[in-house]
């Protein structure tokens, strides 16, 4: 199979296409050189000073940034805007530099360098913002990628684990779903259907999530429920139990035991899930197609 996973957001290219980054460097060093020569020959050489090594090393850096932002590969425009910010403040540096060694005149230097400078700032501040939003998105789909499960939308495994602990110190009524006899719709009318089962039963229960009913697909043809703080916990089990039994197309059936405790504000999520799993097992043991309260339930 031919895919690739990336894992960065922005790639430096290994082998980059293209003349136009060292086309910069090379003007960058001819413009520096030519500067160089002529405050030799024709300037004051007492301007070759600390000012023209501060100037050039200026110069050396925002080459070698934008030597580096040419390596990077990204198709995204703010890093274009990026590149010309630059490129202007290769330029305000260069002027700069003109002046110091009174190659052309401070003042025009120094407007030059503030004409180049001000929308070099502006682009760069422009580029930040992009690049951040840029990499805030690509962050939220990544997580939301590793809480979501693929086939049926709902939040999965991680995302359970991740709410049982947030739950820890609060009262909650905690289902376990399981599809009855799975195995045979597989095995009967093909994977597939059984995947178009998991899809549907996904569509509808996501339907009945809400900030106080969380739904995840546990694993396989399981469902976890969590009902936070609820006092009508009883009657939202029935009606998920009720929205997700439906007859498909006539050929089959499809039905759902569920397991259910309540967790008390000192008891762990762990143990509940447990009291739950246990509900389970005896409603697949005393024919399927009901609801179990765990013993605790009733305490
Ligand atoms: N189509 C499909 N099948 C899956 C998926 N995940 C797990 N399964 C199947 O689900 C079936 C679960 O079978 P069992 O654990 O025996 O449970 P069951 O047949 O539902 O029987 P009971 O739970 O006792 O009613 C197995 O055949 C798995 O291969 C999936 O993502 N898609």
């Amino acid at each position: 199979m031919n895919f690739k996973i990336h894992d960065k957001l922005v790639h430096e290219v290994e082998s980059p296409k293209g003349l136009l980054y060292r086309m910069i460097i090379i003007y960058a060093c001819c413009i520096t050189a030519l500067l160089t020569v002529l405050a030799l020959v024709i300037g004051d050489t007492s301007r070759l000073n600390f000012y023209f090594f501060i100037n050039t090393c200026t110069v050396a850096v925002m080459t070698w940034f934008i030597r580096k932002s040419f390596n990077i590969h990204s198709r995204e425009a703010h890093l274009l805007v990026f590149r010309i910010s630059l490129f202007f403040l290769l330029n305000s540096s260069l002027a700069s530099m003109a002046g110091g060694m009174n190659l052309i005149d401070r003042d025009t230097a120094s407007l030059i360098a503030a004409i180049l400078y001000v929308p070099a700032m502006l682009m760069i501040i422009y580029s930040f913002r992009k690049f951040i939003n840029y990499v805030n998105h690509n962050y939220k789909s990544a997580v939301n990628l590793s809480l979501t499960d693929e086939l049926t939308g709902l939040p999965n495994r991680r995302y359970l684990n991740i709410k049982l602990r947030e739950i820890e110190n609060r009262l909650a009524t905690i289902c376990i779903a399981d599809i009855d006899h799975f195995k045979r719709i597989n095995d009967t009318y093909g994977h597939d259907a059984g995947d178009r089962v998991l899809r549907n039963t996904g569509l509808i229960l996501s339907n009945l999530a809400s900030d106080n009913v969380f739904i995840s697909r546990s694993g396989g043809e399981e469902f976890a429920i969590v009902i936070i703080d609820h006092a009508s916990a009883e009657g939202i089990v029935r009606k998920i139990k009720e929205s997700v039994s439906y007859d498909c197309n006539g050929t089959f059936k499809v039905s759902f035991s569920i397991g259910v405790a309540i967790k008390q504000k000192h008891e762990s999520s762990s143990s509940t899930i447990t009291a739950a799993d246990d509900a389970l097992y005896q409603a697949k043991r005393s024919g399927r197609d009901r609801i179990i309260y765990a013993s605790r339930f009733n305490n």
